[in-house]
């Protein structure tokens, strides 16, 4: 036994992806599609959908009456693809689908094509989302239903703070770089943070008021980490 990790490969390249402000067009506007527009909506991308309005599904009307995504109401063509940065296909004509594959592995634009695996730059998962914090569940295309069943099992098991006491935390993260700026501090922070996130309970780390956190930084410079009662 090698003291390395073992490297257990057919396996996906797990990944929080930052599409903020990139364009994601999504084709389809039925009930998969509107999955994919939370999931875009959801990490601040662009959204444009095309679709005939004939075909669109009550949700993903609601998001492009109240402007939250762009509409081309038709079916797709190719200059959909003009400055896509990743496109989300979800629509119920397998040859369509293939064409619009095919357009994006020439333009080198990152695809999923919902139902044909084959056809996928990167699968959906299972997301369990509070806050700040997101959890993804794969199977690896083995068992989508079963990756939403162990997702559930996932949050069940996690306290109802969890999301809480990780924004208080990046709170605290950016308040410490304000005070110790210092690029080749780095290893003193980083040992400093995690002392602080093993030695507080989640329920203490919600409660961190801004105060608290002023006074906690004091404390940085020596390198220790008082408890919650020393700063509360
Ligand atoms: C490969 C992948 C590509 C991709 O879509 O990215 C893919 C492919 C396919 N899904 C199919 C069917 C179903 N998909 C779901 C549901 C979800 N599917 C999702 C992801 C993925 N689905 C990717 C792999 C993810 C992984 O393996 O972990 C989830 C996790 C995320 C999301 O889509 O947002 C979301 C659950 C979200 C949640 O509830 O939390 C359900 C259940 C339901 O609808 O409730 C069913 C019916 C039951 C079943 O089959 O399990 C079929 C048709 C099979 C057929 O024709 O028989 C194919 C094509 C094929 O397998 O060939
Ligand atoms: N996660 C997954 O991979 C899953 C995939 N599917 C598959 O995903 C596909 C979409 O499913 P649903 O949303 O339920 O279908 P749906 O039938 O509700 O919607 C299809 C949509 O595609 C649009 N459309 C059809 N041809 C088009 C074209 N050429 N250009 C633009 N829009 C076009 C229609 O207007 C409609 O809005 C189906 O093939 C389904 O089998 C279904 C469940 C899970």
């Amino acid at each position: 036994m090698s003291k390395f990790p073992e490297i257990q490969g057919g396996g996906s390249l797990i990944l929080a992806w930052q599409v903020k402000s990139k364009h994601v067009v999504v084709i389809g506007g039925g009930e998969v599609a509107a999955g994919r527009i939370v999931h875009a909506l959801n990490a601040d991308a662009k959204v444009t959908v095309v679709s005939p309005s004939a075909g669109l599904n009550e949700e993903v009307a609601f998001r492009i009456s109240e402007k939250q995504v762009s509409h081309v109401d038709r079916n797709f063509e190719p200059c959909d693809l003009d400055d896509a940065d990743m496109v989300l296909c979800a629509i119920d004509d397998p040859e369509a689908s293939t064409r619009v594959w095919k357009l994006c592995k020439e333009k080198r634009i990152p695809a999923n094509i919902a139902d044909v695996p084959a056809e996928c730059d990167f699968y959906f998962g299972s997301i369990h989302r509070d806050g700040p914090l997101q959890v993804m569940v794969s199977t690896n295309g083995n068992g989508p239903k079963l990756a939403s069943i162990v997702r559930k099992k996932i949050a069940e098991t996690l306290p109802d703070n969890m999301g809480a006491a990780i924004e208080n935390v990046g709170k605290l993260r950016k308040k410490l770089r304000e005070v110790a700026p210092n690029a080749n501090e780095g290893p003193k922070r980083m040992k400093w943070m995690s002392a602080v996130c093993e030695s507080w309970s989640l329920d203490q780390l919600v409660q961190m008021s801004e105060d608290a956190m002023d006074k906690l930084l004091t404390h940085y410079e020596s390198g220790k980490v008082p408890t919650f009662r020393e700063v509360r």
